[in-house]
C-alpha cells in the first residue's frame, strides 16, 4: 500500500518549519488532505512517516520487528555525550537493567521524604490573594526536586549555589531546543545560544563530578554503586536526569490539571480531589490525555519495515504523535471532551496512553514522575483551593512541552 502524502524533495520540500509553527494544525491538515491518520512528508530534511493513530503509535512503541532506533543521538548527542536515551537498542536493555535500581519501590520511598521536605517549603511561600504565574511556580519547584533528588543540592543550605545550577541547567536547556538551528532551521536560537550550551554543559560536568562525591546516600549515591557504569557514563546519565527537561514536563502536566479544575464551574473538583484520592488520579490521567506534555517522538527506520501496513524502507523517520492518538475517536468515546469519570468506567484505556513511551524504550521514571505529581497535587489540595484570574485569554503551545503562551495567572486562598 502507498504511503498517502509526499515526502518531496530535498531541502525545498521540507515542512519543518510548518511544523514547529503549529505543530496541531499541521497535523490536522495533513490528515485532512490525505484523509489518513498515517500520512508521509518531509521533516527535518529526512522522508518522514507522521504517525497519529493510536494503533499506528502503539505498534511504532511496540516495535515488534526490531526495526526502528532512537536517533536522538544525532541531534543532541552533542549537548548530552552517550547515555540511555541516545543508545542502540541492545545496550539499552543493559542500561535499562542497571537503572532500575534506582527506582525500586525502596528508593522511591528514600525520595519521597526529600520530595514531601522540597513541598512543604515551597508551598509555604504561596501568598494567599497575590497573583503568580502558575507554570513559572511548578518549574521552580520541580527543579529545586530534580537537583535535590539527582544530585542532592541543597537549595536552602546556599542560594548562591542553587542560581549557579538553575542558570546553566538553563543554558543547557537552550542548547538543546536550538539543535534545529544547527541544522540551519530558521527562527529557534542561534549559533551562539548553542555554543553558550556547550559550555553550560562542560561546567555543569565538572560540578556533576565534584557534587556526587559529596553525597553519601540518595539518588546520586546509588548511580555510583551501579557496578556496570563508569564515571563518564555515571555524570552523563547525572546530566541527563538533571536536564530541564523533567521539570519542565513536569510542571506542564501539574500546570494542566490546575487550569482543569481552575474554572468556577469546576471548583467542586478541587473539594472531591482533596478528599478522594481516585478522583485526582482521574484528573491526572484525564489531563495527560487531552494535554501530554510532550507531542511525540522519532524513531529513525534500521530496516525496512511495515507500520500501520504501511512498507516503510530503511532510512527513513517515523514520527509518533501522542496528542492526536490521545484523542482517536477508535479508542476514546467523545475524545475531545474532559471527562475524569471515563477512568472509573474504562480503566483498561490506560494502556493508550502514551505519555511515558511504551514498550522496550518506554520511560523508566515512570513512577517516579507519578509520585512527583500525585504527592505535588496533594499538597497544594491540602493547603489551597485556587482559581484563574478573570479577563485572561490564554493558548496553548505544544513545543518544546504543552503549556500556556501566556504567564497565565492564579490566586490561591488557603483552606
Ligand atoms: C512526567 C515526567 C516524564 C515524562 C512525561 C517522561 C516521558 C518519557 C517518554 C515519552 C519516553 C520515551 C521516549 C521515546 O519513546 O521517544 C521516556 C523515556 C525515558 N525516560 Fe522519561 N519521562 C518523565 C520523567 C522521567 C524521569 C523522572 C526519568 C528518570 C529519572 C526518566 C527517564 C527516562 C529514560 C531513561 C528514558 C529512556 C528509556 C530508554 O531509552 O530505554 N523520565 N520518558
Amino acid at each position: 500500500m502507498e504511503i498517502p502524502g509526499k515526502v518531496g524533495w530535498p531541502i525545498v520540500g521540507d515542512k519543518s518549519i510548518e511544523f514547529y509553527r503549529d505543530p496541531l494544525k499541521f497535523l490536522e491538515k495533513n490528515m485532512a488532505a490525505t484523509k489518513s491518520k498515517i500520512f508521509a512528508a518531509r521533516f527535518l530534511n529526512k522522508p518522514t512517516l507522521f504517525v497519529c493513530s493510536s494503533e499506528g503509535v502503539q505498534e511504532v512503541l511496540n516495535d515488534s520487528e526490531q526495526a526502528l532506533e532512537m536517533g536522538y543521538e544525532q541531534f543532541m548527542g552533542q549537548m548530552f555525550g552517550h547515555n540511555i536515551l541516545f543508545s542502540t537498542n541492545e545496550m539499552a536493555v543493559g542500561f535499562r537493567h542497571s537503572l532500575s535500581q534506582l527506582m525500586t519501590s525502596q528508593c522511591l520511598s528514600e525520595y519521597e521524604e526529600t520530595l514531601q521536605r522540597i513541598l512543604v517549603k515551597k508551598m509555604s511561600t504561596l501568598n494567599a490573594g497575590s497573583p503568580f504565574c502558575l507554570y513559572q511556580f511548578f518549574k521552580d519547584l520541580f527543579t529545586e526536586v530534580c537537583l535535590t533528588l539527582f544530585l542532592g543540592v541543597e537549595f536552602s543550605e546556599n542560594e548562591e549555589t542553587a542560581e549557579l545550577w538553575k542558570g546553566l541547567t538553563s543554558d543547557h536547556w537552550h542548547g538543546i531546543v536550538s539543535v534545529p538551528v544547527d541544522l540551519k532551521l530558521p527562527g529557534t536560537g542561534t549559533q551562539s545560544t548553542f555554543s553558550k550550551a556547550l559550555k553550560a554543559k562542560a561546567k555543569l560536568l565538572e560540578l556533576i563530578s565534584s557534587q556526587k562525591n559529596k553525597v553519601t546516600c540518595g539518588f546520586p549515591h546509588h548511580m555510583k554503586s551501579i557496578e556496570e557504569f563508569d564515571e563518564t557514563a555515571v555524570n552523563q546519565h547525572l546530566l541527563l536526569f538533571t536536564s530541564a527537561l523533567v521539570p519542565k514536563v513536569l510542571s506542564s502536566i501539574c500546570t494542566s490539571v490546575c487550569i482543569e479544575m481552575g474554572n468556577p464551574d469546576r471548583f467542586q473538583w478541587q473539594e472531591k480531589a482533596k478528599k478522594e484520592p481516585k478522583f485526582l488520579d482521574n484528573l491526572i490521567l484525564e489531563t495527560q490525555r487531552l494535554h501530554p506534555p510532550l507531542l511525540g517522538g522519532r524513531r529513525m527506520v534500521k530496516k525496512k519495515c511495515v507500520i500501520a501496513g504501511y512498507a516503510v524502507p530503511k532510512g527513513h523517520a517515523v514520527v509518533y504523535m501522542t496528542q492526536p492518538a490521545h484523542r482517536d475517536s477508535a479508542v476514546f468515546d467523545h475524545p475531545d471532551q474532559f471527562l475524569p469519570e471515563r477512568w472509573d468506567e474504562r480503566p483498561e484505556l490506560i494502556d493508550k496512553l502514551f505519555v511515558y513511551g511504551l514498550g522496550p524504550r518506554g520511560c523508566i521514571g515512570y513512577d517516579l514522575s507519578r509520585l512527583i505529581i500525585q504527592k505535588s497535587l496533594t499538597e497544594l489540595l491540602s493547603r489551597f483551593t485556587w482559581q484563574i484570574c478573570e479577563d485572561q485569554v490564554f493558548t496553548h503551545k505544544h513545543i518544546p512541552v504543552s503549556r500556556p503562551k501566556c504567564n497565565l495567572l492564579v490566586t490561591v486562598t488557603p483552606v
